[in-house]
């Protein structure tokens, strides 16, 4: 597993001194992938490289198995550093070396034995489903190829922490898919802890188990995936969610937005709901995602129910948490105007 403890990291000196990374703490446990996420600036490269220990941090720690590794000497240090493997973005191969010669680099330069390299290159290989392209050059692999040769590079060593550097950026979604789902059977064969750095919101609800979301060097929010999805108040959780372009309700209808808040949603609530109003609701947009085994998502959802209070009652029954409006900034206050009056005249009645 990898912790890191109170890391700190500041360029410049005195007055100057500009605090890039500010007491940040996590760990990730053997197993598991945390995600950073994080806009532009927010300090994702400068974690990256105080990880891999290509940068000291100011102060703090990080530990590797209970090692602490960022205050190690040089000597030590290089040594310390096979112990994370790092993903880069695409285009970190050596254009002037294959595939396996690219993967067998690390353990060249360990001097390991050549029949020992060539085995386990062939291994690596084999592990990233490019044993038929052992001999191909960069140029002549797809995006997804080369990803999938950085992976092996990285894992040559054997390390126990896998970094991923923006390792999808750039790549179209089927192939961002394929190295989301080949990094998720290397965590779970070879039991790794990755922390997979990124700015790429929709590839954190594919690949994560947990996420940190970084704001000027801070981390602002973080927790277990499925905790952040299933909770409303979670603005990182809303982030997450893909955003919903919804068709107009019926006539007379009015739009409700409706969030997964619960683990436990019934597959049928949209039948549910229209059973328990007495009308059918009418779905005008969702998205609904498996993550580790649980459902989350939201929807947008038509309803002429003038009580918005059974209406929400009703939806929170079933574990999920509805709010009128739709969506758009600026139509909540007229859209609440307009529901009060009638609403609670039926509610009356
Ligand atoms: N060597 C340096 N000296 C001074 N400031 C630096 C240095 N490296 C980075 N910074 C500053 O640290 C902040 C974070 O930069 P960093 O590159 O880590 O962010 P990032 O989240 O990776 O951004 P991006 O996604 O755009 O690459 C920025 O304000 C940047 O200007």
């Amino acid at each position: 597993m990898i912790r890191i403890d109170q890391l700190t990291k500041a360029y410049g000196h005195g007055p100057d001194a500009v605090t890039v990374l500010d007491k940040l703490d996590f760990a990730v446990d053997r197993g598991e992938i945390f995600a950073v996420v994080g806009p532009s600036g927010a300090g994702k490269s400068t974690l990256t490289q105080c990880i891999n220990l290509l940068e000291r941090p100011t102060s703090g720690s990080i530990v590797v198995n209970g090692q602490e590794l960022s205050s190690l000497p040089e000597r030590q240090l290089r040594e310390a550093r096979r112990r994370i493997g790092t993903v880069f973005q695409s285009a970190s191969l050596f254009s002037r070396r294959t595939a396996a010669q690219n993967i067998a680099m690390p353990l060249e330069y360990l001097g390991v034995e050549p029949r020992e390299t060539k085995a386990r290159v062939a291994e690596l290989l084999e592990r990233v489903g490019l044993g038929h392209r052992a001999g191909h050059y960069p140029h002549q692999l797809s995006g997804g190829q080369r990803q999938r040769v950085g992976i092996a590079r990285a894992l040559a060593l054997r390390p126990s922490v896998l970094l991923s550097d923006e390792a999808t950026s750039g790549l179209d979604p089927e192939t961002t898919r394929s190295v989301v789902a080949l990094l998720r059977e290397l965590r779970d064969d070879l039991d790794l802890a990755v922390v997979f750095i990124t700015h790429e919101m929709d590839t954190v609800l594919q690949v994560a188990d947990s996420v940190a979301k970084l704001e000027h060097g801070r981390i602002v929010e973080s927790g277990r995936l499925v905790d952040l999805l299933t909770d409303h108040g979670s603005a990182l959780g809303r982030a997450l969610q893909p955003q919903l372009d919804p068709a107009p309700p019926a006539d007379g209808a009015r739009p409700w937005q409706v969030t997964y808040d619960s683990r436990n949603v019934p597959q049928d609530w949209l039948q549910r709901v229209s059973q328990e109003l007495g009308e059918p609701a009418a779905l005008l947009a969702a998205t609904i995602q498996n993550v580790n085994g649980v459902s989350t998502g939201k929807a947008t959802v038509g309803l002429h129910a003038a009580s918005p209070d059974l209406v929400r009652d009703t939806f929170a029954r079933l574990g999920l948490r509805a709010e009128p409006g739709s969506g758009r900034p600026d139509a909540g206050a007229q859209d609440t105007a307009r529901e009060d009056a009638p609403a609670t005249l039926e509610h009356a009645l």
